[in-house]
This record gives structure tokens, C-alpha cells and sequence, in this order.
């Protein structure tokens, strides 16, 4: 009797959809996808994942042009919208990946080099069995942080109340990672209001911060150290 090993099935955090494509869109795709892609060996300081229309992280990234953004999303109206806003506000910090990110983080971003990950409204997964799809989870937390620099940041925000308290206690449980804050975050000015938060707070669900930064530096055995975290000064635009 032979058996056969099936390859594992991947879990993916988003929702496979399509979403309708304008004239514009296809322009931008056309036009400025080879332009403003990401290429593996492109150096990243900022990585955003999942950033759906791509407001924040053009805002983001013009206010902070000394470093280089990379935003990463599956939805293809996203990544076009994005594609024009880097055209429009004349951007040379960011680039655009249309690519399950965290396939992108494990095999493209190098250990220890992030100064931040921003995690905006990611989708929630709210029924149990979906859990395993959230991006807030232990092991995908884990390859996350070890892709930052000691004090680099993890910022996620979120609306949903269930998996705001969900993700303070897997980062807090992260042996790597220290909360900036006692509990959430007060919201930061530099984190930009998009249409989707608006949306929210005005259906009564306030948006919940997070803000982590990575512990001491690596040692040998791999393991991160609780010590306190070497610093570079920050700009208040930067924050995280
Ligand atoms: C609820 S939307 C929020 C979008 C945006 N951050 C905002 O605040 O408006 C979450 C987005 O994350 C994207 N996403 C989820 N998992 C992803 C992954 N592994 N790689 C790339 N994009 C992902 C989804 O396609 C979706 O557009």
C-alpha cells in the first residue's frame, strides 16, 4: 500500500477576491508597475502589509522621505490606486508589492533590518476556526520581529475589540518584544485617518494601537534578549 504525501495546505490571511478594475487602474498598472515595483535586494526600512487603498502609506511616506517605505498587498485596485499616488505626489520612497507578504518577509527581507512593520486594519478572522488566517498570530509575530533591528517597531492598529485584545496578548506573550506603552497606544498623529478608520469610528468602533519595539540584540543561539534596546533618535513623523 503506497501512500502519498500531500504538500501542506498554506493558510493565507487574506480573502482571495477580485476586485473590478477601472480604466485607471489598468493604466497604473501598465504604466508604473515596473517602475515602483519592489526587486528583491531592494533596501526596506519601512514594510507595510496589507495596505488596501494605499492612503496611509503615501501619506506616511511622504512625511518621512529619509526612509524607504515598501507596502505590500494582495488586492489589485489597491496596489493601482497606490501605484498613483506614488506617481501624483512625485514619491522616490516607495515601492509596491502585489505578493503575500509574508511570503515576501521571509524570503526578500533580511534578519535584523527593519525600522518598522505597520499592520493597519488587518482583516479580522473573526470566527474561530479562522483564527489560524490573522496576521497577529504567534509564528507570524515571531518572523516579523526577528526581521527588525533591536528597537525597531511593530504598529498594528485595529477596530475590531476582540482582536485588539487578541493581539496585545500574543504581543505581549512575544519573548522579543516590548510594549512602548502600558497596554494600547494613545492613537499617533502620525498614523494618517484613512476612509476605512473614519468608517469605523463613526459606526462606534474606535481604532485600538499597538506599538512594540524588538529587545536587545540576537545572540548567538538566535533567541531575542529582553535588555533594553539601542535607540536611534526619531522624528516625530517617523514614530514608528
Ligand atoms: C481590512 S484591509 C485594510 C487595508 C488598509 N491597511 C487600511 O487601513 O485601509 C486588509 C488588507 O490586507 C490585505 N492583506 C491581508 N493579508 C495580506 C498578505 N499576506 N499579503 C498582502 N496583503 C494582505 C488584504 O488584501 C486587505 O486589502
Amino acid at each position: 500500500m503506497y501512500t502519498v504525501d500531500r504538500p501542506p495546505r498554506i493558510v493565507r490571511t487574506y480573502h482571495p477576491r477580485r476586485g473590478r478594475l477601472s480604466g485607471r487602474h489598468f493604466d497604473a498598472l501598465e504604466r508604473l508597475a515596473a517602475r515602483y515595483a519592489f526587486a528583491p535586494g531592494d533596501p526596506v526600512d519601512v514594510l507595510e502589509i496589507g495596505s488596501g487603498m494605499g492612503e496611509a502609506t503615501a501619506q506616511m511616506a511622504a512625511a518621512d522621505p529619509g526612509r524607504r517605505y515598501l507596502a505590500v498587498e494582495v488586492h489589485t485596485p489597491g496596489v493601482a490606486n497606490l501605484l498613483h499616488l506614488i506617481e501624483d505626489g512625485g514619491l522616490t520612497n516607495l515601492r509596491v508589492a502585489s505578493v503575500d507578504a509574508m511570503e515576501l518577509v521571509r524570503d526578500d527581507i533580511p534578519a535584523g533590518s527593519l525600522d518598522a512593520v505597520h499592520v493597519f486594519f488587518p482583516d479580522p478572522w473573526p470566527k474561530a476556526r479562522h483564527h489560524k488566517r490573522r496576521l497577529i498570530v504567534p509564528e507570524r509575530v515571531a518572523l516579523l520581529r526577528e526581521r527588525l533591528r533591536p528597537g525597531g517597531v511593530l504598529h498594528c492598529a485595529t477596530d475590531d475589540e476582540g482582536y485588539a485584545h487578541a493581539m496585545l496578548e500574543t504581543l505581549d506573550a512575544d519573548p522579543g518584544l516590548v510594549n512602548r506603552h502600558d497596554g494600547f497606544a494613545p492613537r499617533p498623529v502620525h498614523r494618517p485617518l484613512t476612509k476605512f478608520e473614519l468608517r469605523a469610528v463613526r459606526d462606534g468602533r474606535p481604532a485600538y494601537d499597538l506599538m512594540y519595539e524588538r529587545s536587545g540584540p540576537e545572540r548567538s543561539g538566535g533567541a531575542a534578549t529582553n535588555g533594553s534596546s539601542p535607540k536611534r533618535p526619531r522624528s516625530e513623523a517617523e514614530g514608528s
